[in-house]
């Protein structure tokens, strides 16, 4: 459960960065500090900046520049490649065509998902296959979003090594390399700013994102630089801004997190007003489930769970695993299970079939 939380933390994770690979990272004290502060963060705000990540600032820069020239572009340009359930939910949506509690929101933006081949997570994987529908202008678009891509898969995989340890894990049942074959979303998105909203300036139009929460593990916002319009909520209620940070990400806890956990995290609520006269953009990376890692790593913590007898990647895909509270976090929470049985593949399913118009 979130706290009151006036702020929102900011996180040097340079040391988990450097030695998340190395087996004695639980004895150093400067991974251990890291830690601390990842697991006091997921506690009191579900929301962290995340600082000495080791992604180039160039591309974090590069990966804005790109996002904009693509959303200058005239409409019937971005339209050529339309999101539809036939490119499965892959693509551009125009502005007010994404809904979030019925409302729409005032954001376009290009939604990818990681490309998975007919069959690859079965029925329930079926709503999103396809592949991503790459705009050719700018011409550099794809191959700079697929480098992106892969340092904030790389990234994400270690916050969640130090989330994991943040739950309590010990050396050795984090031994091993399960290579990250995590599920990912990014989206690409632009909020216009307050004067261009369609001539009008009802309140609801100035929604750019209505309040939600995330629906994985956690998220990597690379937001434009000098507006602020991303706002988290606290446990009264109030809406606390998170301003951008010069070479920090935005770094929150998703849904699926927030059960495994048994709520000892939580996935809080927060949305995006753009009161600035100035288009903003903002690239989303969502780290979902893993059916390696992080969420064997973490199932390999509950007691009586071997971690090397875990099952492979191919006897259990991630779509339709359950994700329930792990016995670990449920024996800190009180020893009573919060919440049942989740399916990720649901998850996102229920929410595609409801967010556009
Ligand atoms: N894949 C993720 N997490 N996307 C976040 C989008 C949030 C808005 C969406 N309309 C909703 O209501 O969820
Ligand atoms: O634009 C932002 O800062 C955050 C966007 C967001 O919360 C989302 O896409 O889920
Ligand atoms: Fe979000």
């Amino acid at each position: 459960m979130a706290t009151d939380f006036k702020s929102i933390p900011i996180i040097d994770i340079s040391p988990l960065v450097a030695k998340c690979d190395d087996p004695k990272r639980v004895q150093d004290p400067d991974v251990l500090e890291v830690v601390g502060q990842l697991d006091q963060a997921c506690r009191e705000a579900g929301f962290f900046y995340v600082k000495g990540h080791g992604i180039p600032d160039s591309l974090i820069k590069d990966i804005k520049n790109v996002t904009r020239k693509f959303f200058d572009l005239p409409y019937e340009e971005k339209l050529k490649i339309k999101l539809s359930a036939a490119t499965g939910y892959r693509g551009y949506q125009r502005i007010g065509e994404n809904i979030t509690k019925g409302i729409p929101d005032m954001h376009e933006a290009i939604d990818c998902y990681r490309e998975i081949t007919p069959g690859m997570y079965g029925a329930l994987g079926k709503i999103i296959e396809g592949v991503n529908q790459w705009p050719h202008d700018p011409p550099y678009f794809k191959v700079l979003m697929e480098e992106y891509i892969s340092f904030c898969r790389d990234l994400s995989r270690k916050i969640m090594r130090g989330i994991a340890l943040a739950l309590g894990g010990s050396a050795d049942e984090f031994e091993g390399e399960r290579a990250g074959d995590a599920f990912w979303v990014l989206r690409v998105i632009g909020y216009p700013g307050v004067s261009n909203t369609n001539g009008q300036n009802a309140p609801e139009n100035d929604i750019g994102c209505g309040a939600h929460t995330d629906y994985g593990l956690v998220t990597l916002v690379n937001q434009d630089d000098g507006i602020t319009a991303l706002q988290v909520r606290n446990l009264s209620g109030e809406w606390i801004s998170a301003p951008p940070i010069p070479g920090t990400f935005v770094c929150n806890i998703g849904d699926m997190l927030k059960i495994w956990s048994n709520g000892m995290y939580d996935s809080t609520l927060h949305r995006v007003i753009n009161n600035s006269p100035k288009y903003r953009v903002c690239v989303a990376y969502f780290y979902e489930v893993s059916p390696t890692y992080p969420f064997y790593a973490l199932s390999s913590l509950a007691p009586g769970n071997d971690p090397h007898t875990v099952p492979s990647l191919h006897e259990q895909p991630n779509f339709d695993a359950a994700v329930e509270p792990l016995d670990i976090c449920k024996e800190k929470t009180g020893g009573i299970k919060k919440f049942g049985k989740a399916v990720y593949g649901e998850h996102l399913a229920s929410k595609l079939e409801t967010n556009f118009v």
